[in-house]
């Protein structure tokens, strides 16, 4: 039996103001802007971890938030994570709410700028083959190395930015990797989604960009947090936007405004919206 059930009216209605509109394509600011509609969204323990330790894949939703996030992924066009989530978890990013067709599942996308994920032998391929899901988009750093077998040899597609002049890291990613990454624009990220006809985004990790997106209140639309009952402990992957300074004195990093809270099983769920700076 599936542990993914339908939420109950009540819940529907507390989520449906954080959800996409219906055509969010229609309002001129989006139109103008050329961004797709920004949900982030994740699950956190009470000391703000996502996980255990890097790289381990930890459960923290109980079953009645788990059916949120599913809810959530079939209101979305697309659902994004990072190759530090991509590699460790080996996650499904297909919907699996009651009704869920494959016209309705988002379509899978992976940041992954030196092109490491092995889609060949992910979940997200093998769930697009029986007809669960989409295949994979992968965007990588105009100058990754491509390791087969490539998106395209398994009709996914792969992307090819420019990323941004001499902001190459040694990203402390999840899953151990070390390698310099060409660091990509989040603008040039969410434009190439939206021309690609995409017009909303689930946006679930890892902490790499779900920190980075809390620090860039105007690409983000609608935080729905999980928070559940229990403590990770030290050595944990937090959660936590950048240090912010305004006139030299150091300031809240990040603050939701129009909030809402409900209990879903054993966890809380906030709802709310970035403050603009
Ligand atoms: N509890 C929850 O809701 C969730 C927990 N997780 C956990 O998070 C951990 C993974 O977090 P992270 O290691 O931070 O991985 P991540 O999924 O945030 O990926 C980070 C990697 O993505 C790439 N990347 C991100 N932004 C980029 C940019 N602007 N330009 C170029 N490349 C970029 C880089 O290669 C970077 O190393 C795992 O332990 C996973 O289980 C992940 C998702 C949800
Ligand atoms: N909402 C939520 N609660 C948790 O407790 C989690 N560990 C996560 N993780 C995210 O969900 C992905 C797994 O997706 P599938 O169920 O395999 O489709 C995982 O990779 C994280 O992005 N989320």
């Amino acid at each position: 039996m599936s542990e993914i059930s339908e939420l109950t009216s009540a819940d529907k209605e507390f989520l449906q103001q954080y959800l996409p509109p219906p055509r969010p394509e229609d309002t001129l600011k989006e139109r103008r802007r050329g961004l797709p509609f920004v949900t982030l969204t994740y699950a956190s323990s009470l000391d703000g971890m996502i996980s255990l330790a890097p790289g381990l894949r930890t459960n923290l939703s109980g079953p009645e938030t788990k059916s949120m996030t599913h809810y959530l992924r079939l209101h979305h066009e697309a659902i994004l994570v990072g190759v530090g989530t991509a590699i460790p978890d080996d996650p499904g990013l297909n919907s699996r709410y009651p009704g869920a067709t494959l016209e309705k599942q988002p379509q899978p996308v992976i940041i992954d700028p030196n092109r490491r994920w092995n889609v060949g032998d992910s979940k997200v391929l093998k769930l697009a083959q029986q007809e669960q899901g989409h295949t994979p988009w992968i965007i990588t750093a105009k100058t990754a190395r491509i390791s087969p077998p490539t998106t395209e040899e398994v009709n996914g597609q792969n992307f090819e930015l420019r990323p941004l002049i001499g902001r190459t890291r040694v990203a402390a990613s999840g899953d151990g990797e070390t390698m310099p990454v060409e660091w990509l624009d989040w603008v040039d990220i969410l434009k190439h989604i939206k021309r690609m006809g995409i017009n909303s985004v689930m946006i679930e990790g890892g902490a790499t960009i779900i920190s980075t997106l809390l620090s860039l209140p105007h690409l983000v639309h609608s935080v729905i947090v999980t928070v559940a009952p229990t403590w990770l402990g030290e050595g944990g992957v937090a959660v936590s936007p950048a240090q912010k300074r305004e006139e030299g004195e150091r300031v809240n990093a990040a603050r939701l405004e129009e909030t809402a809270w409900r209990q879903f099983g054993a966890d809380a769920v906030l709802c709310g919206r970035l403050l603009q700076e």
